[in-house]
């Protein structure tokens, strides 16, 4: 068995028929781990647990005792100290196999990007490959959408088996700080590990940035297997507690940009809606013509690059391969051209780092005005608010303060706190609404950044989903604009 999927001894000779951490989900036979949430603790549903045919549990030492009283005598109780992290490698050890090549990416930005190029790489390069992350699992005969970034352990571990079993054996997953703090994905055998960048986000979550940066080292601290290799741009802040981690571990490292060693680049010019990139690498310099604009994608565009190289990838047909890269749905796509000649771009940007690096992509292709129209998601950390209006307005000509899932929240609360950042902003709730308005104010050569939803399929009010696509509703206002 793989480094780092051990389990305590009394979970050895277990027989059980299935695991789930959700009491509504067990079925007889099942293990069930009584976990302590942030909602509520797993342990008050363990006697419906046993009730629905659970034949074991599993919980935290300091719930042990308490738990065996509330349960009969003959159901198994494994108790842990970190009860997640044993949960997610039975998760591995039950559904056994997984693809022979795991990466994983962890950062504040870039996540779904370069897990998308990767599977594209991997792709070109002739393997069958898949991506899971934001936009669910992706792979050569389609996409499912899970909900989660990093799913929970059974549903991870049990995807992982199944792309085995389809022949799928190469995967890219998006590491989310959640995802890794809460042991989601300990028991993946990985090959490689990257780290894109750090910046504000979550701080609902997680108490301060060392906190956030700690959850996200865990993926090179404890997660990748001796030997396995970090890439990471060691220009990027934060970079050197990655290459920290790596150093003392003795992990190779495969250092990509400006100042990487593997590889580094020399020079970026524009070229048309492309980047022609110059790489020098160990067999010598490259021209890439890179077909997506933004820094930021020359960043995860590398990065993945590297990822691919460090799992055993020809270098040669990597570097080739980015010439075809396809951006991630929602990250810097064009959605819509108006008969005025303005240009409308949907992307993610749904932080003030992401925020300011989207506009800044966008600004040289503005001849005339930037416009963008952005909210901030309700139940989400308020502290990024202002400074995602303030990034806003720092960037853009014209402002559009909207609503961008609500959630339980009031959405004029949200929007005032994201006008304090941009107080020279128009507000307009309804974001059809705010998306027409940006769209009817473009002239020749103007660019429209509708930002924050990307590849989102709902706007969520209270626990309601409405169906809301940015994209659609981006084409809809061009098309009433050409009736007026
Ligand atoms: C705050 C958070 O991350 N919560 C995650 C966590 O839930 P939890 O354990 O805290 O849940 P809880 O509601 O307190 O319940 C405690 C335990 O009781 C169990 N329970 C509960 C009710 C019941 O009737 N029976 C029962 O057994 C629950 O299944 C759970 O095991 O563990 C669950 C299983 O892995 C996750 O589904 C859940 O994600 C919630 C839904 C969520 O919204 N998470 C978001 C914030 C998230 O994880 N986002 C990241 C990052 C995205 C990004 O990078 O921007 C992601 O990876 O998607
Ligand atoms: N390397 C990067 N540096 C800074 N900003 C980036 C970078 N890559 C992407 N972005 C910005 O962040 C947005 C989200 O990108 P992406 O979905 O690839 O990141 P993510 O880490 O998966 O985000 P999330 O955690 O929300 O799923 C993009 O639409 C873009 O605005
Ligand atoms: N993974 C992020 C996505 C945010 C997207 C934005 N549209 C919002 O709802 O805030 C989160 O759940 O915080
Ligand atoms: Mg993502």
């Amino acid at each position: 068995m793989a480094e780092g999927t051990s389990l305590p001894d009394s979970a050895s000779g277990l027989k059980i028929s299935g695991l789930t951490a959700d009491s509504r989900n067990v079925e007889p036979g099942f293990l069930f781990a009584a976990l302590k949430g942030a909602r509520t603790d797993g342990s008050l549903f363990a006697p419906g647990a046993v009730e629905a045919g659970a034949v074991a549990l599993l919980c935290a030492k300091d719930a042990e005792q308490q738990l065996r009283a509330a349960i009969p005598e003959n159901i198994a109780v494994i108790a842990a100290e970190e009860p997640r992290q044993v949960f997610a490698k039975m998760a591995a050890r039950f559904f056994g196999a997984q693809p022979d090549v795991v990466v994983a990416v962890t950062g504040t930005a870039g996540k779904t990007s370069v897990a998308h190029f990767v599977r594209q790489i991997f792709q070109s390069a002739g393997h069958p490959a898949a991506s899971l992350g934001t936009l669910g699992t992706i792979k050569p005969d389609g996409i499912s959408y899970g909900g989660l970034t990093t799913p929970d352990p059974v549903a991870l571990h049990r995807e992982l088996a199944e792309l085995e079993a389809e022949g799928i054996n190469h995967a890219a997953l998006e590491a989310s700080s959640h995802g890794l703090d809460q042991f989601r994905l300990d028991g993946v055998r990985l090959t490689a590990a990257a780290f894109t960048n750090l910046g504000r986000d979550h701080m609902d979550y997680h108490a301060t940035i060392e906190d956030y940066l700690c959850a996200k080292l865990r993926l090179f601290e404890d997660l990748l297997p001796d030997g396995g290799t970090v890439v990471v741009d060691p220009a990027e802040k934060y970079a050197d507690r990655v290459l920290d981690v790596a150093g003392r571990r003795g992990l190779p490292a495969f250092t990509v940009g400006e100042t990487g060693r593997d590889l580094k680049l020399t020079g970026i010019r524009a070229v048309g809606a492309g980047q022609e990139l110059t790489l020098q690498t160990a067999r010598g310099e490259y021209k890439i013509t890179l077909p997506l604009i933004g820094r930021f994608q020359v960043s995860n565009a590398l990065i993945a690059a590297g990822l691919a190289i460090a799992a055993g990838t020809d270098s040669g047909l990597v570097l080739r391969s980015l010439e075809n890269l396809k951006g991630a749905p929602g990250r810097l796509e064009l959605a819509g051209r108006t008969a005025s000649g303005g240009l409308v771009f949907v992307d993610y940007a749904h932080k003030p780092d992401a925020l300011d690096n989207a506009l800044a992509a966008l600004k040289p292709f503005a001849t005339g005005k930037l416009s963008v129209v952005l909210g901030a998601g309700g139940d989400r950390d308020p502290g990024k608010r202002e400074l995602m209006g303030a990034a806003a307005s720092r960037n853009a000509d014209l402002v559009i303060v909207t609503d961008d899932n609500p959630r339980s929240e009031d959405p004029a609360v949200i929007r005032k706190a994201v006008m304090s950042g941009a107080p020279q902003a128009i507000e307009i709730g309804d974001r059809f609404d705010a998306i027409a308005e940006g769209i009817h104010r473009l002239n020749a050569g103007d660019i429209l950044c509708v930002a924050g939803k990307g590849h989102e399929t709902g706007q969520i009010f209270g626990d309601t989903v409405i169906p809301f696509s940015d994209h659609e509703a981006v084409q809809h206002a061009i098309s009433l604009e050409g009736d007026t």
